[in-house]
């Protein structure tokens, strides 16, 4: 059955609120619930989209949505240097989830916190009360584990909790040679250095594990925030939801104080709406830039271009840092399909549909882990095609060029996820127009440093090819069609960097547009404009060791809690 989602509220133009939330995702939905936690506060969630449809709830229809109504739908522009095997050269497909649950709703589901030295340095860098240490306990809020034997177990048992709203399981699967293949590729990680652990978000997080997903043991259901904070407050009558409302500008006095937002309704209704205590920016790391700058808040070069005046001059939209993500093909076991029922895919829809090994390990920084590395198996009547081709967007050729040797052999693909890449990107805003998107540079490899570390990433991973089940299948690196690079010797660094500049792209963990430090205090507090904040991915100083989702469900508590202490002058909550 659909989830019973918040009622749309009866908003008027005029209305005022103590709270009002801009965007319902990973942070704004965490935000009302617990701020509506307090009887009376009375808090506005706006969202530009609507309820969840049925291919985001259940979890083994991931990647129906893209490029559906519930997707921003963006793209990145070509900057002629990476991405370049895209369907079109350089324009990667920035998917961002719009609806309530936002990108939490649409994404992957593996539950990764990353490693404490992420926060470590987060506090290093004079964000007082972002060390791991104060983080964790909102990690631990957030979370309902649902594997009971690390539960129980006195050394994996502290660093979980069972009764937080968002269900967590390791990944499974009804397929034993999907298993069992994936038992046989983890022993070969650990051939080549990558050693097997059993929880990443436990206490080592280096080494190759199973995944674990932010949704529940079947019957399978997505742990989406409007899923796990929002739909069990449905009933409170302080918390309004306002759904296909988008949040258009920020109203700010003279004296540089917010007090409301004007939105834009589906039908280009515009309402006015008012806050007593805070407005709350959540809308993430792509769109925040467009309403502050539309705002008056930006560059004063970026706010003037859309003929507002300055409220406060904040580099808003530069410091755009994304994953990068790339991927390597090996053959596999040689196999046929004569038998068409031993072809058809044993899956279910309670679980996530690719299953796939997780890693992290260092080149260079052995503090925390500066690479990260998914194994996925596929046999020939799996999800490589849709995978290569709805949700990687790669061209014809290239994807010819896999699919091929998939044909009479099994494909194991295996990922390089950058962790903490130093190129930069920038979000650029052309106008405030509700219709006119803004455009996306995402900067990768702009730092050569960043090349460097992918090749080598490879040449660790091509490893494999070395090791005992790999050689007993005389499994090969898969030569992907890319002529432009093959003027260079194969393999060699210059084909390798090649490869990486036409296959790598996003993994769709774009974070801090608006990072503390640059456009926010410590408090998430935006400078030199009062009753303001910023509360997403987009305030990340810097990005996490792994995926993005929970850190961001962490800053969407931690910042709850910020303002409940603040407001109700509470010392510990
Ligand atoms: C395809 C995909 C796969 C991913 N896979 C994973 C994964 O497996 N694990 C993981 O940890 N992370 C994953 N991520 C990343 C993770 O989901 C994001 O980092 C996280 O959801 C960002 O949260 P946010 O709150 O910053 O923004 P969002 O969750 O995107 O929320 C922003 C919300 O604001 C709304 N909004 C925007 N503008 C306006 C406006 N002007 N007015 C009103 N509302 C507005 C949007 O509609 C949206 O609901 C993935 C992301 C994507 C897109």
């Amino acid at each position: 059955h659909p989830p019973e989602w918040p009622r749309n509220a009866y908003v008027r133009d005029g209305d005022s609120f103590d709270f009002i939330i801009v965007g319902a995702g990973s942070a704004g939905a965490v935000l009302a619930s617990r701020l509506s936690e307090v009887r009376e506060w009375r808090v506005l969630l706006l969202e530009a989209g609507g309820d969840p449809p049925m291919e985001s709830v259940v979890p083994g229809l991931l990647g129906s949505l893209v490029h559906s109504e519930f997707d921003w739908d963006y793209y990145s522009l070509d900057d002629g240097y990476s991405a370049q095997a895209q369907r079109t050269p350089g324009r990667v497909p920035l998917t961002r989830g719009k609806m309530l649950g936002g990108s939490s709703s649409i994404n992957a589901m593996l539950y990764v916190r990353g490693n404490p030295e992420d926060y470590n340095s987060w506090a290093r860098m004079g964000f007082e009360g972002w060390d791991w240490s104060s983080v964790f306990p909102y990690f631990l809020k957030n979370e309902q584990f649902q594997v009971d034997e690390l539960l129980k177990d006195p050394v994996h048992g502290p660093y979980h909790n069972a009764d937080g709203p968002v269900k967590v399981t390791v990944q499974d699967t009804i397929d034993p040679n999907v298993a069992n293949k994936l038992e046989i590729i983890a022993d070969s990680f650990q051939e080549i250095g990558i050693n097997r652990v059993i929880d990443y978000n436990g206490p080592e997080q280096f080494g190759v594990s199973y995944s674990y997903f932010s949704h529940s043991k079947p019957p399978g259901v997505r742990s989406s925030t409007a899923q796990s904070y929002l739909v069990p407050a449905r009933e409170r009558e302080n918390l309004y939801v306002l759904k296909y409302a988008y949040a258009t500008k920020i109203i700010i006095d003279e004296s540089n104080v917010a007090r409301g937002v004007e939105v834009q309704l589906q039908d280009y209704t515009k309402l006015n709406l008012y806050a007593h205590k805070e407005v709350i920016v959540s809308a993430g790391s792509l769109n925040n830039p467009k309403l502050l700058i539309a705002s008056g808040i930006g560059t004063h070069e970026d706010v003037e271009r859309l003929n507002v005046e300055l409220v406060s001059d904040l580099p808003v939209g530069y410091n755009l840092q994304d994953h990068f993500w790339l991927p390597t093909f090996f053959t596999g076991a040689h196999s046929s399909l004569l038998n068409v029922n031993d072809s058809l895919p044993k899956t279910t829809l309670d679980y996530y549909p690719e299953p796939r090994l997780n890693g992290f390990f260092s080149i260079q920084n052995f503090d925390r882990p500066d690479i990260q590395s998914e194994a996925f198996y596929f046999n020939q009547s799996s999800a490589l095609l849709p995978m290569l081709n709805a949700s990687l967007n790669y061209n014809d050729e290239v994807i010819q060029s896999i699919i091929n040797p998939n044909a009479d052999n099994e494909i194991v693909l295996v990922s390089i996820i950058l962790l903490h890449p130093k190129s930069r990107g920038r979000v650029i805003v052309h106008s405030a127009d509700k219709d006119v998107d803004p455009e996306f540079y995402l900067g990768y490899l702009s730092n050569r440093e960043d090349l460097v570390l992918v090749r080598e990433g490879i040449k660790r991973i091509l490893g494999l090819t070395q090791t005992k089940y790999f050689k007993h299948v005389d499994s090969k690196f898969v030569k992907v069609d890319l002529p432009e690079c093959d003027h260079y010797e194969f393999l060699s660094d210059p084909y390798l960097e090649c490869y990486i500049r036409y296959l790598g792209r996003t993994v769709w963990h774009q974070a801090s547009t608006c990072a503390m430090g640059r456009v926010v205090d410590k408090d998430l507090r935006v400078f030199g404009v009062a009753r303001l904040r910023v509360v997403d991915a987009s305030v990340m100083p810097t990005l996490t060791s792994g995926n993005t989702n929970v850190p961001t469900m962490m800053i969407g508590e931690k910042a709850s809690d910020i303002i409940k202490k603040y407001y109700l002058k509470l010392h510990d909550i």
